[in-house]
């Protein structure tokens, strides 16, 4: 896809700048989300067992239907990276763990975790990390599902958008790969992939908790913070 810009030399001579876009796929508002997930999501499945932290976020006006989109994704995706887990890469030593956190106001939480307040560092090898983030190791479906709809129930919704269940938060669930260290289980495993979903709260004005423009910029450029810090480079959207 091509945007042209007009815009204006500084001589007020006019010129048409092109801007360029590639996608993979576009999805019209008639595919299923099993569609959604079949595209976008289960090609990425298999390449987080190589090493690859990929990311998955919705952006979009409030009602446009970001939280339905992502709601059926990490389980779906979970459900494929178990089975890979048990059957293709079975005993070599891959184990799951599942985190979920919102940033809320400008301030991180977990929502795995009675809603803890936590904190963005950035270690000595200028690594970003959230201190104190629970992750639950997993093995089955249904623990992951119960995890999820724990974590949902704990998110900060607001009736103040053009939606009534709007979500006023940016929520991130991770799907995290690790193996242990030489079949060693006593050691901690090593992370191998990530795969990341974000829900971005509407991306109107007044999408977060104040309707104040330097907040809600302050809110994004966090958001970016942690997607490319804590989430890995290799990002694509919905
Ligand atoms: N494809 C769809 N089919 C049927 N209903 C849908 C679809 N997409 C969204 N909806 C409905 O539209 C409403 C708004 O959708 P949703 O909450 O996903 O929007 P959102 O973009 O996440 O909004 P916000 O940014 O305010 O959280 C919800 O009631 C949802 O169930």
């Amino acid at each position: 896809m091509t945007v042209h810009e007009t815009k204006l030399k500084v001589d007020l001579t006019e010129y048409v700048e092109k801007h360029e876009f590639v996608f993979d796929a576009v999805l019209n508002e008639e595919v299923s989300n099993d569609e959604v997930y079949h595209e976008t999501v289960e090609p990425i499945v298999p390449i987080i067992f190589q090493r690859v932290k990929a990311t998955c976020f919705a952006y979009g006006q409030t009602g446009s239907g970001k939280t339905y989109t992502m709601k059926p994704l990490p389980l779906k995706a979970s459900r494929d990276i178990l089975r890979l887990m048990h059957h293709t890469y079975r005993s070599q030593g891959f184990q799951l763990f599942v985190s979920f956190f919102e940033i809320y106001g400008g301030k991180l939480f977990d929502l795995l975790s009675d809603r803890k307040k936590l904190c963005m560092r950035e270690d000595g090898k200028q690594q970003v990390c959230i201190v104190g983030l629970q992750e639950y190791k997993v093995s089955d479906v249904e623990t992951i599902k119960d995890l999820i709809e724990k974590g949902n129930a704990s998110r900060s919704t607001g009736t103040t958008g053009a939606n009534e269940e709007s979500s006023r938060s940016h929520a991130i669930l991770q799907l995290a790969i690790k193996k242990s260290v030489d079949g060693n289980e006593s050691k901690p495993p090593r992370l191998v992939g990530k795969l990341s979903f974000i829900d971005l709260a509407g991306s109107e004005r007044g999408a977060d908790t104040t309707d104040n423009d330097k907040q809600t910029r302050y809110v994004y450029s966090l958001i970016f913070v942690v997607i490319f810090a804590t989430i890995g480079h290799t990002s694509w959207a919905i």
